[in-house]
């Protein structure tokens, strides 16, 4: 097994080519303090992408995300944005180019929601009027009504709604690059799934490049496109899609971390499109029960799927149940090509035939997903992320 050191990067990483936001050998270490918070860190952010880093509490998440916008000096190391080194370049007019939203919010409590968003902008010199489109536009955004809440107070604010203005304001004078640090963090978890799904709508449209701190992995890997598995002093564990980490973790630290049912969670990043989909027996009008009996038998198979005049699937047959009670099991739901296979997993565990149902066209029978083709999905994930590694290593 290759090791995590030997993996985390790519050439082109070790580099910065291109990257949009490119830390390089970045250090870390307090005043006061003998062991270093973050030591050698060097990652690549590419341009719009939602990078989470995740890692056990104390890692130094925190301050790998504050050395970006040079809230925290840096000890050692550099730090290029654009290609531009930035090091020591002044952290004011850094920080009005990078969006920061943090758990707590820090919503300045006696100004207006308005005033909140506006704080940068105002900054920069832009005219009332611009400075007053630009509210209203990004309140919006991130869907507060502007009429009702652009001169309420955060004390008059939902926790989710507080959130929402968190991100209107990293998003006021619309920066490249926006720094959240478990921005969804004390939200009770339905209106976080919410916020979460909000933000990733928002994010395809807007293409910012997002460092995203939780210490959640499941936040992390439905919200990144790529995960940085972090330990101890910010080294990185493992850099990666949340996908290749479930299927290939490379030790037992990203193991323990990610936890027990990574591979079933894995399922949620492969399709149904990606199955081959085997013939499997019918029973449509017209079609006796004898015939439908010698199907079963030949392809080895209890239960074929009845179909109506339209070819839609109506429910499940027993082989025990043709040509006497006749009495059919019903379909949980079906899904097209584009369905996940965790969905199949999640039908497939509630039929009574233990599979699930592919429908195409206008609810068209296609075929049926079962227990072995999610086994050699998963299969196939793993090897070919192994794979991965064990090219890296090969060209490392
Ligand atoms: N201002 C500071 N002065 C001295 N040490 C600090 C300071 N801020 C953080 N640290 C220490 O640096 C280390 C990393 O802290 P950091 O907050 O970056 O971790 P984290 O991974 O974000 O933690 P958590 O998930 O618990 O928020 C910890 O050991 C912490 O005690």
């Amino acid at each position: 097994m290759t090791t995590a050191s030997e993996t985390h990067l790519d050439k082109d990483s070790a580099s910065g080519g291109g990257s949009k936001i490119h830390l390089d050998r970045v250090g870390k270490t307090y005043p006061g303090s003998k062991v270093p918070a973050v030591e050698e860190l060097t990652l690549d952010v590419p341009e719009g992408e939602i990078l989470v880093l995740v890692g056990p509490s104390g890692c130094g998440k925190s301050t790998t995300l504050r050395l970006i916008n040079r809230m925290i000096e840096p000890s050692t190391g550099r730090i290029l944005l654009d290609g531009e080194d930035v090091t020591r370049a002044n952290p004011d007019k850094l920080r009005r180019r990078i969006g920061y939203v943090i758990q707590q919010i820090g919503l300045f409590p006696h100004q207006t929601i308005a005033q909140n968003i506006a704080t940068v902008p105002k900054m920069l010199g832009w005219d009332k009027t611009r400075i007053q489109e630009r509210t209203t536009e990004l309140l919006t955004t991130v869907g507060l009504d502007p009429e009702q809440f652009a001169h309420r107070y955060p004390r008059e604010l939902s926790g989710g709604q507080a959130q929402r203005v968190g991100v209107a304001r990293a998003l006021g004078a619309d920066p490249d690059i926006m720094l959240m640090d478990e921005p969804f963090g004390a939200i009770d978890p339905i209106t976080r799934d919410r916020l979460q799904n909000e933000f990733l709508r928002l994010q395809a449209e807007l293409h910012k490049t997002i460092v995203f701190v939780t210490h959640d992995i499941d936040e992390a890997i439905k919200m990144g496109d790529r995960i940085a598995i972090l330990g101890e002093r910010s080294m990185i564990r493992q850099v990666d899609t949340p996908e290749r980490i479930l299927a290939y973790p490379v030790d037992d630290f990203v193991s323990d971390f990610i936890g027990t049912g990574a591979t079933i969670k894995g399922l949620n990043f492969l399709k149904v499109s990606s199955l081959t989909l085997a013939d499997f027996p019918t029973m449509a009008d017209g079609d006796s029960p004898e015939a439908v009996r010698g199907k079963l038998q030949q392809a080895g198979y209890q239960w074929a799927v009845v179909l109506d005049a339209e070819r839609r699937p109506s429910g499940w047959i027993h082989q025990d149940a043709l040509g006497g009670s006749g009495e059919q099991a019903p379909i949980e739901g079906t899904l097209d090509s584009d369905g996940t296979l965790f969905h199949a997993l999640e039908q497939m565990v509630q039929s009574e035939s233990g599979m699930t149902v592919v429908t195409g066209a206008s609810g068209r029978f296609e075929g049926v997903v079962r227990m072995t083709d999610l086994a050699k999905a998963i299969r196939r994930a793993q090897v070919e992320a192994r794979r991965h590694y064990d090219d890296l290593e090969a060209n490392s």
